[in-house]
């Protein structure tokens, strides 16, 4: 009696054991039924604009501006005049493309036409396509939703598309590739496989946990497998800021006493005139905020005020908002002026940022911090050196850029310990999504190793897979969707 319940139990609360697939099919995509098309390469007068199509009237609407022509081999390039079906007028002689459902991008049929990329052509086959039945202009993300409700992508590869058509450095398009080409996606696979077997281990014994003919230690089997994967979860989490600050760009601060060269050094690093530089010690007051690519990387990159003690008001606003963007940073840059490394300003700097962030061991999520002695061209030459109990530091002359090729090598080491180096390693989580499914995962195995009974421990089981299909699949919830296609622009 008592097995049978809990056989009934298990079945009940069992549902089907899908595998966690790529497909988002379970979201029906809004207004499918249409044929959509839109410019696809970028606005403006360029040398070849792509058109394209995607929709059961594809066919139809390239036939309609070829006519009388058939349609052409599927995925080969044809030469063909296009013109208004209407007026018959001719617009383009272009190259169009023929891709039949399923083996397309979006997994419907699609059309495109490759045209000379003038304003009028463009418009004139844009006009000519709306006036095919069936077709309409095509909304932002919309060839991308298609294709992730026809299961040709998943949703880590539609964030990895988003991200690599955002992408500024080559950090960041790496790391975007590897997304695109799923790499984070079949890892998650691997893991809900894993959960998949661990949790037929528990069914089995829930079914026949008093039959002879159960291999010995079903749920010990369970167990193990899931230990091994808190290990691997709770690993790739400790990485996970790695690959947000990846993606959306490291924070690194220029600090240091006044007049050390801190806002000449941004401007020397962003190659433009950012910031006010003047040799009037506390000249910036504010924190100033701008986007740069530091050796291949992401980072926003703040010029601060001067550190220092008993000033005006609004300069001591200042300091204090310094202090508070230094907290933030991933990797302060601090800089010093190497010909007055004795001043009161520069031994406070030294006591109070430097020497306790140079004695911290940096692991990947705890601050970094590099050294730069600037206005090295102040130093007479052949000596005296600065100070022999310095911390590490760099020499760099913003006057002259010596040392800048230095500097920017090390930045580069810094940068690639806090984002992650996009070309070797595990791929990383870019997302606070990503991050939170994993750790819903990672409760949901606690759940699983405290449960007392062995049906709640199938549950925790499958929650715990379930985070793992979301991650992947995005679970049909249209408001992630939404945010997530939003991103795109009209025509991917
Ligand atoms: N000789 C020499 N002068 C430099 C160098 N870098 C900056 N300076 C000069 O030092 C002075 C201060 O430079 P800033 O970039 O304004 O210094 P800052 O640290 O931003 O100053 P505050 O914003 O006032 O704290 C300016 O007159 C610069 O031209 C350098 O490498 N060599
Ligand atoms: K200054
Ligand atoms: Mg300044």
């Amino acid at each position: 009696m008592w097995r049978g319940l809990l056989t009934l139990v298990a079945r009940a609360a069992r549902g089907p054991l899908r595998p966690c697939t790529r497909q988002g099919s379970r979201t029906p995509v809004p207004g499918s039924g249409a044929t959509i098309f839109a410019l696809s390469s970028g606005q403006g007068r360029c040398g070849i604009a792509v058109i394209r199509t995607s929709g059961p009237a594809s066919g139809h609407a390239l036939r309609s501006l070829t006519a009388p022509r058939d349609l052409p081999q599927a995925r080969r390039a044809c030469l063909r005049l296009l013109s208004d079906p209407r007026s018959g007028e001719p617009l383009d002689r272009a190259l169009v493309l023929w891709f039949p459902g399923p083996q397309s991008f979006t997994g419907e049929d699609c059309a495109e036409f490759h045209v000379h990329g003038g304003p009028a052509v463009v418009s004139g086959v844009l006009q000519a396509l709306g006036r095919v039945p069936g077709l309409r202009p095509a909304e932002a993300g919309e060839f991308t939703r298609r294709a992730f409700a026809h299961g040709k992508l998943s949703l880590t590869e539609v964030e990895g598309l988003a991200d690599l058509i955002h992408a500024e450095t080559e950090a960041q398009r790496r790391q975007a590739l590897r997304q695109l080409d799923g790499e984070l996606g079949h890892l998650c696979r691997g893991w809900a496989d894993t959960l998949t077997k661990a949790l037929a281990h528990v069914e089995a014994y829930i079914d026949f946990g008093e039959d002879d003919d159960l291999e010995e230690g079903v749920l010990e089997r369970a167990d193990s497998q899931v230990r091994e994967l808190e290990v691997a979860l709770g690993a790739h989490l400790r990485d996970a800021r790695r690959g947000q600050r990846l993606r959306s760009g490291a924070h690194v601060v220029v600090a240091g006493p006044p007049n050390a060269g801190k806002s000449s050094l941004v401007n020397l690093l962003s190659r433009k005139p950012v910031s006010i530089v003047s040799p009037e010690p506390g000249t910036t007051r504010d924190v100033l905020e701008t986007p740069v690519d530091l050796a291949g990387f992401p980072a926003l990159l703040s010029d601060t005020a001067g550190l220092r003690e008993g000033t005006g008001l609004v300069e001591q606003e200042g300091v204090r908002r310094a202090r508070e963007r230094l907290e933030q940073a991933d990797v302060i840059l601090a800089v010093l002026d190497a010909s007055d490394l004795a001043s009161p300003s520069s031994c406070n700097f030294l006591d109070v940022v430097v020497n306790p962030a140079a004695g911290r061991s940096p692991d990947g999520n705890s601050q970094r911090l590099v050294l730069v002695l600037n206005k090295s061209d102040l130093l007479p030459p052949g000596g005296p050196y600065p100070s022999p109990d310095l911390p590490p530091h760099l020499l760099l002359s913003c006057l002259t850029g010596e040392g800048l090729d230095d500097l920017l090598e090390a930045l580069r080491k810094e940068l690639a310990a806090v984002c992650g180096d996009p070309s070797t390693g595990p791929p990383l989580l870019t997302r606070a999504r990503h991050q939170h499914h994993l750790q819903g995962c990672l409760d949901a195995l606690g759940h699983y190793k405290q449960a007392k009974d062995v049906s709640l421990a199938a549950e925790a089981l499958r929650v715990a897979r379930g985070h793992l299909a979301h991650l992947t699949s995005g679970g049909g919830t249209e408001e992630i969707l939404d945010i997530i296609f939003r991103d795109f622009c009209v025509g991917k």
